[in-house]
């Protein structure tokens, strides 16, 4: 049974339609990979999951819940955590009231941040002082993810985690993603270009093109034949 279960979902913006119709399914426990061209709509279909964009048709089902009329709150409180790309964090704030946020986009269930999402960046405690906007890249990273965990989420957007980090973060993101899925009781969906991290860290993909998938399979069937036909330039 799919955790995650999105049917023929249409969004956009202002008159533009991008998504055209993407259904896909996340099981408990998976590592989903989007992958397709920079333009093709990965980010789109995250919002929309999310509900950042409203959806115009379709359906999003979580956890046997209709989500697609719900706001972005109830779809976190629902168990979806998200780290958009660009990260968001919040710059003037401390990198600690940044993850307390997390605990209150997601309804405030918890009240303080639990050890084990932050356990997975060990250094990020010795930041809490610091303000969010004096973070590198891969720091701010690193804190959207524990930001997103904080919550402790059942489903993970993740939207091109390592884009612009530095080689030794994009090694720990792996690790972390490696370590979620060993323990099998969150599921991710993941927007990722990088073909040789979606072979290590994913179970199945879906390719998108102009607003649709237009391939799924395997991660293990992700072959350099269907490589050259989506995504060669
Ligand atoms: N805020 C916006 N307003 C209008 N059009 C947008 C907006 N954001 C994205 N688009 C358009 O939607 C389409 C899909 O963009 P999207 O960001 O979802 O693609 P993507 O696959 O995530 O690519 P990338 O890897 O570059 O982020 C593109 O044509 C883009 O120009």
């Amino acid at each position: 049974m799919p955790m995650l279960t999105v049917r023929q979902l249409e969004t956009g913006y202002g008159g533009t339609v991008i998504l055209r119709g993407v259904s896909l399914d996340v099981k408990p426990g998976q590592v989903v990979c989007l992958l397709g061209r920079n333009g093709v709509g990965k980010t789109t279909l995250m919002r929309g999951i999310m509900g950042v964009l409203k959806a115009r048709k379709g359906s999003i089902r979580f956890k046997d819940e209709e989500l697609a009329g719900r706001p972005p709150a109830v779809r976190a409180r629902r168990g979806i955590g998200y780290v958009p790309q660009g990260r968001e964090i919040f710059p003037l704030l401390t990198v600690y009231d940044n993850l307390l946020l997390g605990l209150e986009a997601a309804g405030g269930r918890l009240k303080t941040i639990p050890e084990e999402a932050v356990a997975r960046f060990p250094t990020l405690p010795s930041l809490y002082g610091r303000r969010g906007g004096d973070l590198s890249g891969g720091q701010q990273q690193q804190l959207a993810f524990a930001r997103a965990l904080a919550p402790q989420p059942d489903l993970l957007l993740l939207d091109e985690p390592c884009e612009g980090i530095q080689p030794s973060i994009v090694e720990e993101i792996r690790a972390v993603i490696r370590d979620i899925k060993r323990e099998g009781r969150m599921a991710i969906l993941l927007a990722e270009q990088d073909l040789e991290f979606v072979r290590s860290v994913g179970d199945y993909f879906y390719m998108m093109d102009r607003g649709m998938i237009v391939w799924q399979g395997e991660a293990a069937e992700l072959t350099e034949d269907v490589v050259q036909r989506h995504l060669a330039v």
